[in-house]
C-alpha cells in the first residue's frame, strides 16, 4: 500500500473508532435517563448531514433497515408534523437518541414540557440556535443567562401597543389592496394568495420595523428600495446554507447565481446595518422620543442604557452594535416568516370550511359595520375574538414551529412527571409542541379536527366573548414561561386585521378541477395542508396549487 493510501485508511480507521467510542459513551449516558434510547451511528451535528438528511429522507426511509431509519428520523426537519403522534405512541412520549454527536431528547409529555419551559436557568437555547439565528450577532433568541435578561429587558418593550397600532393600520391597508387586486382578476380567480399574504407580512414588517411604506405587490419583497431589507430578506429565505457555508465560498466564480446572491447578502448585512443605524442616530439626535418604528426604538433604548453604563453596576446593560444587528435580523426572520405561514394556512383552511367563514363573517359584519374603511385599533381589535380563535386553531394544528428546543449546560433531573428523568449535560432537548397540541389526552377526542369554537366556553359565543385559556402547557404555539414569544400580540393584531379585511369584502372557495365536485376540491386542499413541510416555518409545499375563487360579498 502506498503512503497516501496508508494515511487515508489510518484516518478513516481513526474516525470510525472515535465515532464508535463516542456513540457507546453517549448511549451509556442516555440510558441513565431511564427512557427508551435509540442508538444511531449518524451524527446529526455534521454540516453535510444537516443539509442533506431532509431532502434524502424519503429515499432513506425506503432503503435503510427500519431500526437505522428510526434512529435517524428525529433529525429529519419537520418529522414530527408528518408523523403526527404515531412515533411517540409506539416508542414512548419521551425518547432519547444517542449518536456520536451527542444525546438528544424528544418529549411530547405535558408535565415535562411545562417544567422545561419554566426552568430557563437550567434549560437555555441550544448552541445550534446560535448557529442558525446568531450569525449576525447574539440576540434575544440565541442568548442565555444574564445576557438573555439584558436582551429581553431592551428588546421586548419595543413590541408594544404603539407598534400594534402601526401593525393594525398597515395590515388593513395592505390587505385592502390585495382584495381589490383579487376581485379584479378574471372570474375573481387567483393562484397567488400565498405570495399575496407573504407580501402583506413583508410590507407590514418593513413599515413597523423600519418605517418603510410600500404598496402591496403580487410578488413579495420585490426590490423594497432599501438595500438592507432586501439583503435580510434573501438571507431569511436561505437561512440554512447562509448559517453553515462561509459567504466567500458561496460567492466563488463557479457557484450558481442564487448562491452568489445569498453570499453577497450575508456579506452585506453587517455594513448595511451599520449604515442604517448611523442614519437613524442622526435622525434621533436631540429628540426625546423615537420615530415610532422598531429599529428606532431599539437604537434609542439601547443608547439610553449605554449612557447609564457603569452607573448600574459592573455588568453591561446596553446592546453592542453587533447585538443590535443580530436582534434586527432576528425580528425580520421571526416576524415575517411566522405570520405569513399562519395566514397562508388559515386562508387555505377557511376555503375548505365555509361554515367557519360564516362564523367569522357574522362577527366581522357586526364589529366592522358601516361604509367607512378606517377602524380604530384600540376599539376594534379586542372585539374580533372569533377571528383570533381562527388564528389559535390554525397555530394549534399548523404551528409555524412544530417544536421548541432547549439545551442544559449541566446535568439536571426533571421531577414533574410520573418518574424522575435524568438529563445528561449538554443534551439537545426538543419539546414536541405539535404532538402536545394535537394529543387527544390534552384536547379531547376531536383533537385533530379543525374547530376554532373550542377556544370559547360555549359553542355559540356572543360577539366579543373572551377566549378561554387552555390548560397550562397544552397550547404553546408562542411558547410559554419566561421565554414566551414577545411578538405574540403583534402577530395576532396583524392576523386579525388581515382576516377581518378579507372576509368583510369577500368569500373564498377552491377552484374546481375539470370533473371535480366542490367536496373533492375541498379534500384536495386538505391534502395540500397535510402535505405541508417545515422550511424555516411550516410551509405549503406547492403554493401555486392553492387556486381560489374570490366572490365579492
Ligand atoms: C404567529 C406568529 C408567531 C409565532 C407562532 C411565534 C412563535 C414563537 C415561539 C414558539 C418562540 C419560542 C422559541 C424558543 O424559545 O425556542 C418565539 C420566540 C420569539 N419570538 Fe415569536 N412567534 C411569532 C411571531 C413573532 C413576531 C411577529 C416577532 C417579532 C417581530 C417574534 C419575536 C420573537 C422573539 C424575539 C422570540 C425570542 C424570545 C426569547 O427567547 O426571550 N415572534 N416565538
Amino acid at each position: 500500500m502506498g503512503l497516501y493510501a496508508t494515511i487515508f485508511w489510518v484516518a478513516i480507521g481513526t474516525w470510525l473508532a472515535s465515532s464508535a467510542y463516542c456513540l457507546v459513551r453517549n448511549y451509556r449516558l442516555a440510558r441513565k435517563s431511564g427512557l427508551t434510547v435509540l442508538a444511531s451511528p449518524f451524527n446529526h451535528r455534521n454540516g453535510l448531514f444537516m443539509i442533506f438528511v431532509t431532502p434524502l429522507a424519503p429515499f432513506l426511509k425506503r432503503w435503510l433497515p427500519r431500526y437505522l431509519y428510526e434512529g435517524m428520523q428525529f433529525t429529519v426537519h419537520g418529522w414530527e408534523f408528518a408523523d403526527n403522534t404515531e412515533f411517540h405512541e409506539r416508542l414512548g412520549w419521551s425518547v432519547m437518541r444517542a449518536s456520536p454527536g451527542g444525546v438528544t431528547l424528544w418529549t411530547g409529555e405535558l408535565d415535562l414540557a411545562v417544567e422545561l419551559m419554566a426552568r430557563t436557568k437550567d434549560f437555555g437555547q441550544g448552541d445550534l440556535t446560535g448557529v442558525f439565528m446568531g450569525f449576525f450577532g447574539e440576540n434575544l433568541v440565541t442568548s442565555n443567562g444574564e445576557a438573555w435578561v439584558r436582551h429581553r429587558r431592551i428588546v421586548a418593550p419595543t413590541l408594544n401597543e404603539r407598534i400594534s397600532n402601526l401593525v393594525w393600520t398597515e395590515a388593513l391597508d395592505q390587505s385592502r389592496q390585495m382584495v381589490e387586486y383579487a376581485l379584479d382578476q378574471p372570474g375573481g380567480i387567483t393562484d397567488n394568495v400565498i405570495d399575496g399574504v407573504c407580501s402583506i407580512a413583508f410590507n407590514v414588517l418593513g413599515f413597523m420595523g423600519y418605517g418603510l411604506k410600500k404598496p402591496w405587490t403580487v410578488v413579495p419583497g420585490q426590490d423594497s428600495g432599501m438595500a438592507y431589507f432586501d439583503a435580510v430578506q434573501t438571507v431569511t429565505k436561505g437561512l440554512v446554507p447562509a448559517a453553515i457555508v462561509p459567504h466567500w465560498i458561496m460567492r466563488l466564480p463557479f457557484m450558481p447565481a442564487a448562491s452568489k446572491k445569498l453570499g453577497r447578502a450575508v456579506k452585506n448585512v453587517p455594513p448595511f446595518t451599520a449604515d442604517m443605524l448611523e442614519r437613524e442616530r442622526v435622525l434621533l439626535k436631540g429628540k426625546t422620543d423615537s420615530r415610532g418604528n422598531l429599529m428606532s426604538m431599539l437604537v434609542q433604548l439601547s443608547d439610553q442604557e449605554k449612557q447609564l453604563d457603569g452607573k448600574q453596576g459592573e455588568v453591561r446593560q446596553y446592546l453592542s452594535e453587533s447585538e443590535i444587528t443580530g436582534n434586527l435580523f432576528m425580528f425580520t426572520v421571526g416576524g415575517y416568516d411566522t405570520t405569513s405561514s399562519v395566514l397562508s394556512f388559515a386562508i387555505t383552511v377557511l376555503a375548505c370550511y365555509p361554515e367557519w367563514q360564516d362564523w367569522i363573517i357574522e362577527e366581522i359584519d357586526q364589529v366592522l359595520s358601516g361604509d367607512g374603511e378606517e377602524f380604530d385599533y384600540a376599539s376594534t381589535f379586542p372585539r374580533l375574538t372569533r377571528c383570533l380563535a381562527i388564528m389559535y386553531e390554525t397555530v394549534r394544528i399548523y404551528p409555524p414551529f412544530a417544536h421548541i428546543s432547549r439545551q442544559n449546560p449541566a446535568a439536571v433531573t426533571l421531577t414533574s412527571g410520573p418518574r424522575p428523568v435524568y438529563i445528561p449535560a449538554k443534551t439537545e432537548i426538543f419539546i414536541n409542541s405539535y404532538a402536545i397540541q394535537t394529543d387527544p389526552r390534552n384536547w379531547g377526542p376531536d383533537a385533530r379536527v379543525y374547530r376554532p369554537a373550542r377556544f370559547f366556553s360555549s359553542g355559540r359565543p356572543p360577539i366579543g366573548e373572551k377566549l378561554i385559556h387552555p390548560p397550562k402547557g397544552t397550547f404553546m404555539a408562542w411558547a410559554a414561561g419566561p421565554r414566551v414569544c414577545p411578538g405574540q400580540k403583534m402577530s395576532q393584531v396583524e392576523f386579525v386585521g388581515v382576516i377581518a379585511t378579507l372576509f368583510r369584502k369577500c368569500r373564498l372557495e377552491p377552484v374546481r378541477e375539470p370533473g371535480e365536485t366542490m367536496k373533492q376540491a375541498r379534500s384536495r386542499f386538505e391534502e395540500l395542508l397535510r402535505d405541508a413541510q417545515p422550511v424555516v416555518t411550516l410551509t405549503i409545499k406547492d403554493p401555486k396549487k392553492v387556486v381560489l375563487k374570490w366572490t365579492r360579498r
